[in-house]
């Protein structure tokens, strides 16, 4: 019997009918522009949780998160276990995600949370590799027994602000009747981020490098979503945090830490995430939601600051210009799955629990921001966010300072090397800690890339340090590599939505599939 945990509606959703998860991970971005959730988050009991889920693997615990959201008619568990077990198989990590523990080492109980290990070396390999063989399940499953010419075929379409972009792209290169196109800003991504998407050879696979901001991308991705002709034509699909298969699948690692961080026991541990888009942390108030005692998950933006302004004056705004930091895909100006967590609260404090009314009131909202560039929410949806959610404004200067720190005083081991967007996270974390003074909290905060992926930051920040070698302590051969490998690029002069209509369908028109 499907749950309500098992079915989808769409955050603006004003209609009674309900999606299947297949039909909401296909589709990626709801019809009226919102995103698909799950009306009813499921529960999990502290019997459960401290008896049973504290023993598991990461494996284990995916699967036992991940049948309460999708119905088994839809998937049956022995399908979904295998998928998940192909999709970890391609971590260089045993654990997928180890938690580095007391690295600091002087009882300040900090610890970071390694979501690196994936192919590409960012944290979205840990969704990105699950709804790459997710989209080839479906795929397969609709094309069973179908003639060439009568298949149906999935055009992949995302904005990266850059580890989205190589994390889609492994995930679904060579995989049949699938093709992927990524946009990313040009020249506001690091050099090895571009190489890794831009020197993947399938004939699949097409990097899309457009003149402006990833916010400029992530609007053209998101109106391609829009225009029904294009999409009917092409059957687009997301890869982005829109698709709720990313946020489901990042789940797992807020649980699989918490109890490596507890020891199994039920302790007060706090999550501290280098947040954007917002679909990270995310994952963590689905998991607080479902039941695990987590005390606190605490936003850590860079200087592009939105999340924080809103939970402190309650007003969303879109600030007039990105600001280019040592944190690069952080450079957002708005959040986009913070609309999720919006539909949430509009539920529990705006439309006395009702879904419908919910959405409405979240419509209402985002069509403030599109004609005003801003809304304001009641104070008793702040004090709801607060509930779960703190936040954390981390400068450059903070960001490499604790870079330096880190590698000078970390203990577990030494010389830590952090990457920016990390570094954002640990600096909040050391507030946190300094404010809290209390030895009973653990503190995890999420290590979401590979220090090898920020060459410029990393070397500001180590480069006066005498043993210090970017070359020897940093960059792993595979990706050393991929400077000497061909590009294939294609570059779009503006952020404009019929550029890269025409680019995509040019490049279509030459793949076969
Ligand atoms: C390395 C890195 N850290 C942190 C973030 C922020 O994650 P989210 O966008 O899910 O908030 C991103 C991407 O957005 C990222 O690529
Ligand atoms: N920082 C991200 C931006 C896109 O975020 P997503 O989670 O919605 O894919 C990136 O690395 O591209």
């Amino acid at each position: 019997m499907v749950t309500a945990s098992q079915v989808y509606r769409s955050t603006r959703s004003a209609e009674k009918e309900t999606k299947s998860f297949e039909a909401a991970v296909i589709q990626g971005l709801a019809s009226d522009g919102g995103l698909f959730l799950p009306p009813t988050i499921p529960q999990v009991s502290h019997q459960t949780l401290f008896t049973k889920w504290n023993k598991l693997s990461f494996q284990e615990l995916a699967l036992e998160i991940m049948k309460l959201y999708v119905d088994s008619a839809e998937i049956p568990e022995q399908d979904l276990k295998n998928l998940i077990e192909r999709s970890y198989s391609t971590f260089r990590a045993p654990e997928v995600t180890p938690l580095a523990k007391n690295v600091t080492g002087n009882g300040e109980n900090l610890h970071v949370l390694e979501l690196f290990h994936g192919p590409t070396y960012a944290f979205k390999d840990v969704a990105l590799q699950f709804l790459g063989n997710l989209f080839e399940y479906f795929l397969m499953r609709t094309n069973k027994d179908k003639p060439e010419g009568e298949r149906k075929q999935i055009t992949v379409v995302g904005a990266t602000s850059g580890d989205t972009g190589s994390a889609a792209i492994y995930g679904l290169r060579g995989k049949k009747d699938v093709s992927v196109f990524i946009l990313y800003p040009t020249g506001r991504i690091s050099p090895i981020q571009e190489e890794q998407m831009a020197t993947v050879p399938d004939k699949n696979v097409q990097t899309l490098s457009v003149k402006g901001t990833f916010d400029n991308c992530q609007d053209i991705v998101k109106a391609i979503f829009g225009d029904k002709d294009f999409n009917s034509k092409h059957n687009v699909g997301a890869v982005n945090s829109i698709n709720w298969a990313r946020i489901l699948a990042q789940i797992t690692y807020y649980f699989y830490a918490y109890f490596q961080a507890s020891n199994g026991e039920n302790g007060k541990v706090k999550f501290v995430v280098p947040s954007g888009n917002f679909g990270d942390i995310l994952a963590g108030y689905f998991a607080k939601k479902m039941g695990l005692p987590i005390e606190k998950l605490v936003i850590a933006t860079n200087e592009n600051d939105i999340l924080d302004r809103f939970l402190k004056s309650g007003v969303y705004e879109r600030s007039d210009k990105v600001s280019s930091t040592l944190s690069p895909a952080m450079d957002i100006l708005i959040s986009s799955n913070f609309e999720r967590l919006l539909w949430y609260l509009a539920k529990e404090y705006e439309a006395g629990n009702g879904d419908l009314r919910a959405g409405e009131v979240v419509n209402n909202w985002f069509n403030h921001l599109r004609s005003e560039g801003k809304f304001k929410v009641d104070q008793k949806i702040i004090d709801g966010a607060l509930k779960d959610f703190a936040s954390e404004r981390v400068s450059d200067e903070q960001t490499t300072a604790t870079i330096k720190k880190m590698y000078e005083i970390s203990e577990n081991p030494k010389h830590y090397i952090l990457d920016p967007h990390t570094a954002v996270g640990v600096c909040a974390t050391e507030r946190l800690i300094a404010k809290d003074k209390d030895a009973s909290i653990s503190y995890v905060s999420l290590s979401t890339a590979h220090p090898a992926k920020f060459a410029a930051a990393v070397n500001n920040a180590l480069s006066s340090f005498p043993e210090y070698s970017f070359e020897r302590d940093v960059l792993p051969a595979e990706l050393k590599k991929l400077s000497t490998l061909p590009k294939k690029l294609k570059f779009i002069e503006k952020p404009d939505i019929e550029l890269v209509k025409n680019a995509i369908e040019e490049e279509l028109a030459k793949m076969d599939l």
